[in-house]
């Protein structure tokens, strides 16, 4: 008798490894797995990461990330795809130049700096993300310091989140969410398309073990997309997650642990 009928919608995350699976390809895969979606993965580099920081980077060749989204997308396909650590220029413009076809939602992540300070882009990749790959994105979830890189602009408070939001919108992505998580207080998030605004408050949870936030967001709000949720209410929905998911962080190794990607199923409050 067979087992199950309905296939999940399928989501891909384009992103590095992270050793340590608080952040990058390993993050991703476990967010979709907690959002009943078939994740997938085309990694562009490979770090040697833990509790403590990024003791080692290696990008993959441009044709082996080539290779792995043909491998996915002509055979399986995909309902949403989510972008991570690009690396370098190369592979910003090679992964931009892809997704300009798929017709998926792509959510873009355009992480910079790791929490520990590392650096996971190039310097002289910050143009490529700014001309070639916001342009393709259905939401970019830059966080403050990615915010200052891109645009110079430096945010201290909700203002200076709206105009954050105007700028990253000026490279072309249809809905900016501008992550207020490094600011003092409540966790607050603008979320806009330049004419709608949504503001999403959480209570900022008192928890050093927030390794992976970013990248857990925007594989939930990718998910969400691909489970046919609009652009609002995919990133309500992530950012319930999130918030639970730093809540619930634990203590591993001996700095900065991981959030709990499986607090719905651990939580017995
Ligand atoms: N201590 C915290 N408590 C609650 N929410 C947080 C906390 N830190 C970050 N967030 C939220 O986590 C999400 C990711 O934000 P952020 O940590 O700024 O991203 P990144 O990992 O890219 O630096 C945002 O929704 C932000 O508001
Ligand atoms: C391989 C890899 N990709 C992305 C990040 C950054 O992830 P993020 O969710 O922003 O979490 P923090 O590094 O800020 O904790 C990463 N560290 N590694």
């Amino acid at each position: 008798m067979p087992i199950r009928t309905a296939v999940p919608p399928r989501v891909l995350t384009v992103a590095g490894s992270d050793s340590g699976g608080g952040a990058g390809i390993q993050a991703d895969l476990k967010t979709m797995l907690a959002h009943g979606v078939h994740g997938m993965s085309v990694i562009t580099a490979v770090t040697a990461q833990n509790s403590l920081g990024v003791q080692g980077a290696w990008e993959l060749p441009v044709d082996a990330v080539r290779a792995q989204y043909r491998s996915v997308v002509d055979d399986i396909g995909v309902q949403a795809v989510k972008t991570g650590m690009l690396a370098s220029a190369a592979l910003v413009e090679t992964v931009a130049e892809l997704l300009a076809g798929t017709g998926a939602p792509v959510v873009v992540d355009p992480v910079g700096v790791s929490k520990h300070g590392d650096a996971l882009l190039a310097a002289e990749a910050l143009d490529s993300v700014r001309t070639k790959l916001l342009p393709v994105a259905t939401v970019a979830t830059p966080n403050l310091d990615e915010v200052a890189q891109l645009t110079g602009v430096t945010v201290t408070d909700e203002d200076g989140m709206r105009r954050a939001a105007e700028e990253i919108l000026a490279f072309g992505p249809r809905w900016a969410l501008i992550k207020g998580g490094h600011l003092p207080g409540d966790a607050v998030d603008l979320l806009t398309d330049g004419s709608a605004e949504h503001w999403l408050r959480a209570p900022r949870y008192d928890n050093r073990h927030t390794h992976g936030t970013g990248c857990t967001l925007a594989s939930a709000i990718a998910s969400g997309l691909a489970l046919g949720q609009d652009v609002p209410t995919a990133v309500e929905s992530a950012k319930t997650y999130v918030t639970g998911a730093i809540r619930a962080g634990f203590a591993l190794g001996g700095g900065i642990g991981p959030v709990d990607h499986g607090w719905r199923t651990r939580r017995t409050d």
